[in-house]
């Protein structure tokens, strides 16, 4: 048999290296290889993470010629040698796998243990006594992530071997550790619910390989659950069992040629019987959705049944507001009164309507005549009243526009990390009032966590505009609660904002109406529509931002918003060219290279994951204030300190790929957020996006001026396409169910559903 091919290097630089697909390019000193090589240099290319220095890889593959590269070798598997030499092993224990081990640390460890340190160190951990100047935590440090390494060096082999890249082996690695192989060999299809991006196909074609069979119930059952997993990611609270059905067939089927009767409606009445999925009628669901949902509308009732019935004296009411009134210098219109009587009245209120509506008006008169009229002193005393918004940004602008202090409602809740929250019903939340604003991008899951820490003697006012987009995560509360017609609402339609010449208002309510006319689209004092052909849209936007910034904006005051990451206007496209605009290279910024991304002193970047050890969440926006060398930081390695409003925040490079870059950012991720200056690219690629709610959404967020640019007739054409995709959700039955009487008693004989006498 042929020798199989192979090329031991080193690392010299990386050339290019995707996170996402763990594809790289590697320019290896060659050490040994039985290819012919003719220079000492070499280009290895494939699905591989990125190469630390100092460690020898022994890649499998073969020899390619390039048409524009030339000879390149096409890696298929590869192998990671521990350091041979005293310079490598030195090099190994100073990178980033090592927490606050410096060069001259590493040096000392090498020159006292010599060469074998690590097996010396592995098998008896005094040995690391030896060593002079080590404190005793960072010994302990030092044990633990080179046992964390070596465990995962193993690891990461074994699953190589079955095609999982070092990313995702090192997610598997975090949650299993050296139970890793155990459980990928016992079933393979558990990380497909557990490690998120681990896909049921890559289960497959492990469980193939392991022998395990098509027709295992393992192999059904998780493909039921993948499915509804899918299914809940789009949105969706349940799927409909026929629809469920097709789907896993096809999925089980994928690639073979045998289509016999798996008996998959046996599994899932299996699945049912193990509380692994919820069936009702043909509606079928994931537990903690099924029971998110009930929990919402049972959580709901009990605060509005625990009601202490509260009369509001109309003309107390009317002597308060006249006050504000004239202390404010405003005078409130119809909708905006019934809706503050209506909130001091009723137990439970949803405040909903466009921008400008007044919104955040009405929530201030409630907080001031609540004051005035039941606590019956002077002055909001400020512990009585909770506020709390989904996100950093809305937490932060509904505490400016009140002045009260708002959190979000995972720091409000305690959230600690592990999808549990400290304040929950056996410690729920102190105080009388809770006014939640956004509520539009509460999901099921944290609005039932919200609920049941929730006081049967708090009132409770949520706030949201129901024509933005749903929340990402599955359901659509706000939209539900309204729809059940169980809850009173309070519909603000007059838009107060448009007095001030507002035609970003307008053009909001316009789409909303359906009432888009394309001759009204001439330039207005805070709008314009600059047509441009798709391949003109980048520099149209470039141009843009060179106007503001020569006007004096800042980067702060301007946002440039996009549907989409990838394409020529794509988002990733976007923050390329424009930090050469925004925080261009020079010589008194410094910046750190982390794969494709350089990050720069100055440059504005976005938290892409909750992080409440840390305080900063999802979509928070902020300033990169410092890049620390290692031999600067206490942790001895590259640092990137971000400024999040105030609050400083530290990086080490595993975290590095939790920000990025924000000078544009996703249509999704701006939900919550104002901008004074709002840039909209159009383009013909965004086609599939461009949907009436997600241009609403973005046109709401500019403050004081929207300047959109690009293709008109899709932008045309957007606004007038509703939504197709509807969420399954059973929350309005759900409400109907618990809360019959409360407005039922109202309701039309019609309006009555099966679910009423479930
Ligand atoms: N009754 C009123 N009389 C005069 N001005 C008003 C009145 N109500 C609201 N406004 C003004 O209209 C503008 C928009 O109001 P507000 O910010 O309360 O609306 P909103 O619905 O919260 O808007 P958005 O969702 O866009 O933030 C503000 O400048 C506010 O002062």
């Amino acid at each position: 048999m042929d020798e199989k091919s192979f090329v031991k290097g080193q690392l010299n630089h990386m050339i290019f290296h995707n996170s996402e697909e763990q594809f790289s390019i590697a320019s290896v000193s060659v050490v040994e290889t039985n290819e012919t090589v003719e220079e000492e240099e070499l280009v290895v290319k494939g699905h591989f993470p990125p190469l630390t220095h100092g460690n020898d890889y022994i890649f499998y593959g073969s020899m390619k010629s390039h048409p524009k590269f030339g000879e390149q070798y096409q890696v298929f598997t590869y192998e990671k040698e521990l350091p041979k030499t005293e310079d490598n092993l030195v090099k190994y224990f100073s990178s980033d796998l090592f927490y606050g081990v410096g060069k001259k640390s590493a040096q000392r460890i090498v020159d006292t243990l010599g060469i074998n340190a690590v097996e010396k160190i592995l098998k008896n951990e005094a040995e690391l006594d030896q060593v002079i100047g080590m404190k005793k935590e960072s010994k302990q440090r030092f044990i633990q992530d080179l046992r964390m390494n070596q465990g995962f060096e193993q690891v990461t082999l074994e699953l190589a071997k079955y095609g999982v890249g070092l990313q995702m082996a090192q997610k598997i690695y975090q949650q299993y550790q050296e139970r890793t192989i155990a459980q990928l060999q016992e079933n393979p299809y558990h990380f497909v619910f557990t490690t998120e991006g681990f896909g049921f196909q890559r289960a497959d074609e492990i469980a193939q390989s392991l022998g395990i069979t098509h027709d295992h119930p393992t192999r059904i059952q998780a493909a039921v659950l993948h499915v509804l997993e899918q299914e809940s990611s789009n949105g969706h609270v349940y799927v409909e069992e026929n629809y469920l059905m097709e789907k896993v067939m096809k999925l089980l089927f994928q690639g073979i040629s045998n289509t016999a009767d798996l008996g998959v409606e046996d599994h899932f009445k299996a699945l049912e019987e193990e509380d692994l999925i919820v069936k009702e009628d043909t509606r079928v669901y994931l537990p903690q959705l099924y029971y998110a949902e009930e929990g919402i509308a049972s959580q709901l009732t009990r605060i509005i049944d625990a009601k202490e019935d509260e009369t509001v004296d109309e003309s107390s009411l009317l002597k308060a507001l006249g006050e504000i009134e004239e202390q404010e210098s405003l005078s409130y219109g119809e909708e905006q009164y019934e809706a503050i009587k209506k909130a001091l009245e009723e137990k439970v209120l949803i405040l909903t309507g466009g921008p400008g509506t007044g919104k955040t008006t009405v929530v201030q008169g409630i907080i001031t005549c609540y004051d005035r009229l039941f606590q019956k002193h002077q002055g909001v005393n400020k512990s009585d009243y909770i506020l709390t918004a989904p996100t950093g940004r809305a937490a932060k602008r509904l505490s400016e526009s009140t002045g009260l202090k708002a959190k979000t409602i995972h720091s409000l809740l305690g959230w600690t990390g592990e999808n549990q929250f400290e304040v929950n019903a056996a410690n729920p939340l102190k105080g009388k009032v809770i006014i939640i604003d956004e509520f539009s991008m509460v999901d099921v899951w944290l609005a039932n966590h919200l609920l049941k820490a929730i006081p049967g003697d708090m009132k409770v006012i949520f706030v949201g505009d129901e024509d933005q987009l749903p929340s990402v995560g599955p359901g659509q509360v706000l939209a539900d609660f309204i729809k059940s017609d169980r809850i009173p609402v309070s519909h603000l339609t007059e838009i107060y904002r448009q007095k001030e010449d507002s035609f970003i208002v307008q053009l909001a309510h316009q789409i909303k109406n359906d009432q888009v006319d394309d001759l009204q689209l001439v330039k207005k004092s805070d709008f314009n529509f600059i047509q441009t052909r798709k391949d003109q849209t980048l520099a149209m936007v470039e141009n843009i931002v060179r106007k503001a910034l020569d006007k004096g904006y800042s980067k702060k005051n301007i946002q440039i918003l996009a549907p989409m990451y990838r394409t020529e206007v794509g988002i990733h496209q976007l923050n390329e060219t424009l930090q050469e605009i925004f925080n261009p290279e020079s010589k008194q910024k410094r910046q750190i290279i982390h794969f494709d991304h350089i990050f720069r002193t100055g440059d504005k970047v976005i938290q892409l994951v909750n992080q409440p050890e840390k305080q900063v969440y999802n979509g928070d926006i902020g300033e990169i204030v410092g890049i620390l060398k290692g031999s600067e930081t206490e942790s001895k390695k590259d640092e990137i300190v971000i400024d999040y409003d105030g609050l400083e925040v530290r990086y080490t490079k595993q975290d590095f790929n939790q920000i990025m870059h924000a000078y544009a950012i996703s249509i999704h991720k701006s939900q919550g957020s104002e901008f004074p200056i709002v840039i909209l690219p159009i383009i013909r690629s965004f086609k599939r996006m461009l949907v009436k709610n997600l241009l609403y959404t973005a046109i709401t967020r500019s403050k004081s001026s929207l300047i959109i640019c690009g293709e008109y007739e899709y932008f045309l054409q957007g606004v007038k396409t509703e939504n197709a995709f509807e969420r399954n959700t059973s929350l309005v039955e759900r409400l109907r169910h618990f809360i019959e009487g409360e407005m039922g008693e109202e309701d039309d004989e019609e309006e009555i559903t099966p679910y009423d006498f479930m």
